[in-house]
């Protein structure tokens, strides 16, 4: 990874921040993301009584919106361009591309957002941990494939809209019954669906469910579909509107075979063909993307770890070169999204006498597998983050080298990029730069200093990314600005 000559960011830029929006869910520095779908009835758009009485479910919106997304040639968060189609009306793209949209840079498209709310809404819900694999890229214009299936859809042109994603009949289906365990059909938005009785000051838009548990992901809906009880498989079965009835024409269109065999399977079975099958969509991506590996737990990841950050006071071992130290806890843990367990976080400083020509560093203790993570060569300039930082549309910053480096600072290079406001879409576009670094006259410690900056000439929507290079090999990273997404 590009992780290999800087110390900021393990194993890369992109894995580490994406890593940090899948796990850290609560408690210390938790990433503000899933806590949009916990409890998983949530409805993050609105506050308050307004957001309690919307009848509206933000995971089930975040599963919609890529269900939408692989369909229509993949995902690539063109959906963002098209809310205007008479087809994604309807609130759950705008109110989850309005959510996702401060945690976008340079390393964190829109399309992988996409992608971890379907993996977050799931999982959060009581499904399984689909396998989570980033790299998909954000398309700068409106997809020409039209098509998200709509309730008067039929079922040849539907399944034929799937099948340019890859599922057969029967995987449809199911993916169709899997999407619908969650949430409800909205009079506001499909009245031809829900007629205007289901709106009432407790439901104000109109939600009528497709099961009984709208914010739990389970084979209710397949059971309430065959039994007949409950929501009987969802207003898109039953709706007084026959033409409306997509998903039970669906459904029936193998003599409704698909669905009972969902219903004769276990729980577990049930949520293991879910997670395979939104694993396939949320994978479905233009030809030409290739998907990373899987992002999974660390089990120890260095974060926020800089050169020049001030001492802080320190039973973790931490080693470099000669050096060794014994790390406490922070008072304050985490908690992950995953099994809920408790994140502990080590904080440490090592001075930079200590760390003399060391490549790497070492963490060790107790029932833990020791790890080693690699770090910039000594010596090397590097971004100072006290010295650096950004405006709302604008970034300077620092960078240090050894006085005695004899290193001249025109061959130090920094690239910024910087997400912003896009017309059409609320998925922000990146804007990058090179930006050439001015010596200063200050000279403290060993080190010399140099600066730069870049205005950006318009608001950025989330953080701004500064990579340092030296003749094209990267040399440090650092991010300013983080604003509501706080990395
Ligand atoms: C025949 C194919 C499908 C049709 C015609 C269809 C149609 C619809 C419609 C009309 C709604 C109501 C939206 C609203 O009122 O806000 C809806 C909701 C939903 N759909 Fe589908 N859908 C189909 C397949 C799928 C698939 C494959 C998935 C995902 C795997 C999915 C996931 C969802 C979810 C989670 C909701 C609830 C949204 C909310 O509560 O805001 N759908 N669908």
């Amino acid at each position: 990874g590009n992780g290999g000559g800087a110390m900021f960011f393990y194993p890369s830029p992109q894995a580490a921040l994406l890593e940090h929006l899948l796990i850290d869910h609560g408690g210390a520095r938790a990433a503000n993301f899933s806590a949009a779908v916990s409890p998983c009835t949530n409805y993050v758009t609105e506050v308050g009584e307004p957001s309690r009485n919307s009848g509206r479910t933000t995971a089930a919106q975040w599963l919609r919106v890529a269900e939408a997304g692989a369909i229509t040639g993949g995902i690539d968060a063109s959906i963002g361009f098209e809310t205007a189609r008479a087809e994604n009306k309807g609130s759950a793209f705008d109110g989850s591309f309005t959510f996702w949209r401060p945690f976008v840079n340079e390393y964190v498209s829109m399309s992988d957002l996409i992608a971890l709310g379907t993996v977050m809404s799931v999982h959060l819900c009581g499904g399984k941990a689909i396998p989570y694999r980033p790299g998909r890229i954000d398309a700068l214009h409106a997809d020409p494939t039209t098509g998200v299936p709509e309730p008067e859809t039929g079922v040849d042109e539907t399944l034929e809209e799937f099948g340019r994603a890859g599922f057969n009949k029967q995987d449809f289906i199911a993916l169709t019954a899997c999407g619908h365990s969650l949430g409800s059909v909205h009079h506001g938005g499909f009245p031809e669906v829900v007629g205007p009785g289901a709106v009432t000051p407790t439901n104000t838009n109109g939600g009528s469910n497709f099961d009984s548990t709208r914010g739990a992901f389970d084979p209710l809906v397949v059971h309430e579909y065959i039994d007949s009880t409950g929501s009987r498989g969802g207003p898109l079965v039953t709706s007084f509107n026959e033409t409306a009835r997509s998903d039970l024409r669906l459904y029936e269109s193998d003599g409704n075979q698909t669905m009972r065999s969902l219903y004769d399977m276990t729980t577990e079975a049930f949520q293991d063909t879910c997670a395979e099958l939104l694993g396939r969509m949320i994978d479905t991506v233009p030809s030409g993307v290739q998907l990373r590996d899987t992002i999974t737990p660390m089990a120890i990841k260095p974060i926020n770890v800089l050169w020049g950050a001030p001492t802080i006071p320190k039973v973790v071992t931490l080693s470099s070169g000669n050096f060794v130290t014994s790390l406490r806890p922070e008072p304050e843990k985490g908690c992950t999204a995953y099994g809920m367990s408790n994140t502990y976080f080590y904080p440490f400083s090592i001075p930079s006498s200590a760390i003399g020509d060391a490549t790497s560093f070492a963490v060790s203790g107790d029932n833990m597998t020791a790890q080693t993570f690699p770090i910039s060569r000594a010596g090397r300039p590097f971004f100072v983050p006290s010295m650096s930082s950004a405006t709302g549309i604008s970034a300077s910053f620092t960078v240090a080298s050894a006085a005695d480096s004899g290193l001249e600072e025109e061959v130090l290079v920094v690239q910024v990029a910087a997400p912003i406001e896009q017309p059409l879409t609320l998925a922000p576009k990146i804007v990058t730069a090179t930006v050439n670094l001015t010596t200063t006259d200050d000279t403290r410690s060993g080190f010399r200093f140099c600066k730069g900056s870049y205005d950006v000439h318009q608001q950025v929507t989330g953080a701004i990314s500064l990579t340092l290079t030296q003749a094209g090999e990267t040399l440090d990273h650092l991010l300013l600005g983080a604003g509501v997404a706080g990395w």
